[in-house]
């Protein structure tokens, strides 16, 4: 494909997804239409497509619309490029622009924030003076980042295994384990680095606040919302522990068995109706759902569809795992609780309200990670009895 037929395949994605599709549904869509499309096309066009996500706001003012001619319109100009030089109607090409497209720009003061009006105003109550730059932040690319699995090999035995398989990674600051891959992210899953569970892939936020876990030797941990275990597996690599793990939707922790082995672990799976027979735990940690806004740089339709309405719902389920997971944790455990949000209400506000309806617990610590070159935002509250 052409550069320019690229940008006219974003822009029948972009107006799929404006019209209600989701972002990962409109791409396959559009993958399976285009058999004629190659992997770097592919790659090419989920680049524009996620880019114009990203700064839907700025590119829809500076392309005139909110449509997905107006967004690529509005990337090209963002780029420095002339419209004119792809929206030629030559080929595959978009067809040329309209004389209102020549001219048409929105005027939209709050653009850079790139962000609907409603989360303009939570960025602001809950980042305070860093709000626009974290806003801005999530207009850019999200690093991928390995974690070295320490139980079985070290940094710099990981980054030579990954250089031979053409994964290029430097070791990252924001933990001892974390890499930050250069060159060759699309080789890693298939690498043998990977398969012989050297490495993760896991924000290197996350892989931060993993090590700031207090986990006695010996402990019983609970990963209570374990999805597919990625936690539980960063703290294992650190520490001897009994490792079991809970999620509501069983479902989702399929693939924790594989990665489990491959990390050189086990770790028990715990029904709902299991936990009190097999508890109480010294740990427990709660990475509830959350809006993901710290990780909107990775799914930026979603901070588009996401509603006031929806992130309450989330806040309610929050403080309900909490409340449920309190039940199990020893008398001298620790009650961990993480999100990868940056909002308040998801945050500080949900630790705040649950020492009020617990006033027998105290938080012990809690810090928050911005999102940044090396990671997500991410939050992380440590909460013991009093
Ligand atoms: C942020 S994800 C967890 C990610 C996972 N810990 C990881 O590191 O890959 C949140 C998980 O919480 C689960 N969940 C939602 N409501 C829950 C509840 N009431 N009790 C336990 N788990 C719940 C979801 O199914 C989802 O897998």
């Amino acid at each position: 494909m052409t550069p320019a037929a690229r940008v006219q395949a974003a822009i029948e994605v972009l107006d799929d997804i404006l019209a209600g599709t989701a972002a990962e549904k409109a791409l396959t869509g559009w993958g399976r239409r285009s058999r004629f499309a190659g992997s770097k096309d592919r790659r090419a066009v989920r680049d524009h497509v996620f880019q114009a996500l990203r700064s839907r706001r700025s590119f829809a003012m500076l392309g005139g619309g909110l449509t997905g001619r107006g967004l690529m319109i509005g990337m090209l100009r963002d780029m420095g490029q002339a419209p004119e030089e792809v929206f030629t109607g030559e080929g595959y090409a978009p067809t040329g622009l309209s004389g209102e497209e020549q001219s048409l720009s929105l005027d939209d003061p709050d653009a850079p924030w790139n962000l609907p009006d409603w989360l303009i105003d939570a960025f602001r109550d809950s980042l305070g003076e860093a709000a626009l730059a974290q806003a801005k932040a999530l207009t850019g690319r999200a690093p991928v980042m390995l974690r070295v699995n320490l139980r079985k090999n070290s940094t710099e035995h990981a980054l030579s295994r990954l250089a031979e398989e053409g994964v290029t990674a430097v070791a990252d600051p924001i933990s001892d384990a974390a890499l930050r891959v250069l060159e060759g992210a699309p080789r890693i899953a298939a690498s043998a680095a990977y398969r012989d569970g050297l490495v993760e892939l896991q924000d290197g936020s996350s892989q931060a606040a993993m090590t700031r876990l207090e986990v006695p030797p010996g402990a019983k941990v609970l990963d209570y919302c374990a999805g597919g275990g990625g936690k539980t597996l960063a703290l294992a690599a650190r520490h001897e522990a009994e490792w079991f793990a809970h999620d509501a939707e069983p479902g989702r922790m399929a693939d924790l068995a594989s990665r489990a082995e491959r990390a050189g672990i086990s770790v028990t799976q715990l029904p709902k109706d299991a936990l009190a027979s097999a508890g109480p735990f010294d740990v427990i940690l709660c990475d509830a759902p959350c809006s993901g806004s710290g990780t909107w740089r990775r799914t930026p339709d979603a901070k588009w569809v996401l509603t006031p309405d929806r992130l309450e719902d989330l806040v309610q389920v929050q403080g309900s795992i909490l409340d449920d997971a309190a039940a199990h944790v020893a008398p001298d455990g620790c009650l961990a609780y993480a999100t990868c949000s940056v909002l308040a209400c998801e945050n500080t506000q949900q630790i705040t309200r649950f020492l009020q309806r617990h006033p027998d617990w105290t938080c012990r610590a809690q810090e928050h990670w911005a999102i940044t070159a090396s990671g997500d935002g991410f939050f992380l509250a440590q909460l013991v009895r009093v």
